[in-house]
Parts: C-alpha cells; structure tokens; sequence
C-alpha cells in the first residue's frame, strides 16, 4: 500500500488529545486546529500530522514517494461516527409518516400493530443476502456523507432466528464493505405479539434463550433496549441489561425518547455506556448521567421527524454530560443518513456550537461505542478515517445549511470517494 500525503489543509482539525475518555464541555480550542495542515498515512495508519512544511522536512523520502492528496482551501476533519442507527431492515414505512401527518402518534401506530412490529414483519420475511444487498447500500449512502464508523443495532427479529440474522449481516456487512461495523444487539426492541399478555416471559426467553447464544457466537459488542412507558419498565430493562453485562456486553438503553421515565438514571446506574434520545430526561438523570460518565447520544432526526421538541443539549453540557449526535437512521422515526443535517440541527436548534457539535460528531460519538483510543481523531497511530470538505472552514459546515459539504472519504487510508462519488 503506497503511503498518502495529504497537504495544505486550510483548517484540519485533529481533536488530539481526547482518546482517553469522552469531552465535557468542549470549547473551540479543543479542536486543535492546524492551519496549513498535513497528514502522512501509511498502511491505514496515521503515521504523522503537521504543518505542510514541517512534515515535508521530517518525513522528505516518504512525503515525495507517497500519493499526493492537495487539500488547499480545503477543511480537513476525522471521519464521521455514527453511534446509533438500525442499519439492517427491510422495507419502509411511508404510509405511516401521512399517517402520523394527520395526527396519529408513534406509540398509537405501534399499539395498533405497526411501528417497530411492520418492520419486524418485513425484516423476518427477508432473506440474509436480501437484507445484506439493502444495508450494504445504505452504508455507500453514509460513506457519501463522511461516516467512517457505523454501530448497527438488531431489534426487528424479536426472536433468536431473526435477531441473528439481523446481527449475521452485520457481521458480514464489517468484513465486506469498506466501512467499518460495531454491533448492538437489540432483541428488548418491542415486546413481540405472542408475549403481549406477559412480557416478563419474553425477557426471560431473552435472557435464557437469546443473549447467550449472541454472546456465545461474538455477533454483539453492546446489549440495547426500548425503556419506555408502553414498551419496557425500568425493572426489565435493568433485568435485561444486567444479564447481558454478566455475557460481556455492555449496556446502552434507548431512554426518556417521549416521556420522562427514569431511563437516564438507570443508565447511571448500571454505568452504560450511552444513553440515547432523550428528549424527556430529568435533571436528576442528567445529573446522575455526568456523575457516572454515560454518553448521552442525541438524535435530533428523530425529534424532528417525530415533531418532538429536541433534547435539551445545552442543559446536558453545562451540567456535565459528555455529548454525541447520531442519525438515528431507521425506517420509522428517522430515515435519514445525513450527519449534515443533524449538525445543523445541533446548531441551529439544541444551542450547541459548532465546537461541540463537531466533538459530538467524532470523538465522543468514537467514545459512545469504545473506541475512543481507535478513531475520532487525527492522530498518530490512529486509523486513517478522514474527510475532506469543498469548504474552507467548520463555520461553513453549518452556515451552508442543508448540504453534504464532504467531497473525499479517506477509509483506513484508501480514498473510497472522491469529488462526492463513490470510487
Ligand atoms: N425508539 C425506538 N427505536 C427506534 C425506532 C425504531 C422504529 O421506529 O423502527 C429509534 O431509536 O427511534
Ligand atoms: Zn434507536
């Protein structure tokens, strides 16, 4: 693999300094701007980063035989990590989106047997190369947008069969396609239809039954669940976490999305490693979440399309809660694949700024699914996940709303796209 030489960046922000632990309050400074930037990459690997000049003089022999990527006029950033999406699904749910237009909510949909349950419905009837064709080009779509980094959750099998399908094209999706994939199985997504009247024996045959096999047979790194009012009570999903972290699988809840329900505080509790949505969490959950140091990974795509109020970032940072933007893309309460898009809403409706909107994006979303030390950042040593912008600076990402600014897509050092195409 020949080295590249990636020069003259007008701003390259490389967020050093961060792989240990997830950013509190970030602030402008902490982006560790270079102006005139460079990055040499060798073997998929950062192997320098600098000003144009001085990596040219320390680094002469390598610098002259490598490719060379001019990156004039050019805003440089860490590849994109989307922490939370249900990549893997079949089908779509467009008559629910006019439904819900003319006044039908979320949970009504879902209590009448669609929602998570129409989606369950299709992904069971779909075969693994089937589901495997549509998630793989879902990814070229991320990639487009700059994602490096993708976590995939199960969640629409419901039962052993099919949330191993779901978490076996995941798996497969990570050895093929040049993106790179990190699983969370969500089997505690909705209580199936057979369960209905006893939902306490479907957790039971998640924990018996399920979980065991998926740890067994490595397909997950995380264990997800729906804790909401309708779906699963704090004390299940406490149970269903509990039992997948004594299987090596670390805890993320999907919690507090439309009511206040006490899943921020059992993420502090149970030291998760994220907790998701949001939208309608405590002060006391957002203090309890600062002090045990969970990630709250905001999906202002959800809120958007659900025509919710957004989760309350400001709130969250000035108390201390580390902070990540995901798209949430899912085929019911966000499809969407545009980080863009969920920058701008960081800016322009949850009072972020761009600083912690950018952090939000790389470094904590890398520290939202452990991978911190890996990616979401510039640095030596790190994979080489880089983006390259038809923009001068990281003002502009969010000035010129609306807009995928990405022109390059550096993957493990090799160029997977470039003017905007896949290559
Ligand atoms: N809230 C629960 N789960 C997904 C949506 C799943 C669906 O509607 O298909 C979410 O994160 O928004
Ligand atoms: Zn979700």
């Amino acid at each position: 693999m020949k080295p590249i030489f990636l020069q003259n960046a007008s701003e390259l922000i490389t967020l050093k300094g961060l792989s240990n632990a997830p950013l509190v309050k970030p602030v402008e400074s902490d982006l560790s701007i270079i102006q005139n930037g460079s990055v040499l990459i060798d073997n998929g690997t950062i192997l320098a980063v600098g000003q144009t000049t001085e990596l040219k003089e320390m680094y002469p022999e390598k610098t002259s035989a490598a490719d060379v990527i001019d990156a004039s006029g050019s805003l440089v950033t860490p590849g994109f990590v989307e922490p939370h999406t249900h990549l893997v699904f079949a089908g779509s749910r467009e008559k629910e989106f006019v439904m819900r237009l003319k006044g039908a909510s979320y949970m009504d949909i879902m209590n009448a047997g669609g929602g998570i349950y129409a989606t369950t419905e299709q992904t069971r009837l779909a075969s693994h190369q089937q589901l495997y064709t549509q998630s793989f080009e879902r990814l070229d779509r991320l990639m487009k947008q700059g994602v490096t980094t993708v976590e995939a959750k199960s969640g629409y099998g419901l039962d052993l069969e099919n949330e191993k399908k779901q978490l076996e094209v995941a798996r497969e999706l990570n050895q093929k396609h040049a993106l790179d994939l990190v699983s969370t199985f969500m089997g505690a997504h909705a209580v199936p239809s057979f369960y209905k009247q006893n939902p306490d024996e479907f957790i039971a045959y998640l924990i018996n039954d399920v979980l065991p096999v998926i740890a067994k047979e490595g397909l997950a790194e995380f264990n997800d669940v729906f804790c909401e009012n309708g779906v699963f009570t704090v004390e299940q999903s406490r149970r269903v976490l509990e039992a997948g972290k004594r299987l090596g699988l670390s805890p993320k809840i999907h919690a507090d999305e439309l009511e206040s329900y006490g899943g921020a505080e059992l993420a502090a509790e149970l030291e998760a490693v994220s907790a998701d949505h949001l939208l309608c969490a405590s002060d006391k959950g957002i203090d309890q979440m600062a002090a045990a140091g969970v990630v709250a990974v905001l999906l202002p795509g959800t809120a958007f399309f659900l025509q919710k109020k957004m989760a309350n970032a400001r709130k969250m940072i000035d108390r201390g809660v580390p902070l990540a933007l995901s798209t949430d893309c899912n085929p019911g309460s966000s499809p969407t694949v545009s980080t863009a898009l969920m920058m701008n809403f960081g800016c322009l409706q949850m009072g972020m700024t761009p600083a912690e909107v950018l952090v939000a994006v790389t470094i904590n979303a890398a520290h939202a699914i452990n991978r911190g030390s890996l990616i979401g950042s510039i640095e030596v040593g790190k994979k080489a996940d880089l983006l390259l912008f038809s923009v001068p600076t990281h003002h502009h990402l969010h000035y010129h709303f609306g807009e995928n600014h990405v022109k390059s897509v550096i993957k493990n050092g090799v160029v997977r796209v470039k003017e905007g195409m896949l290559i």
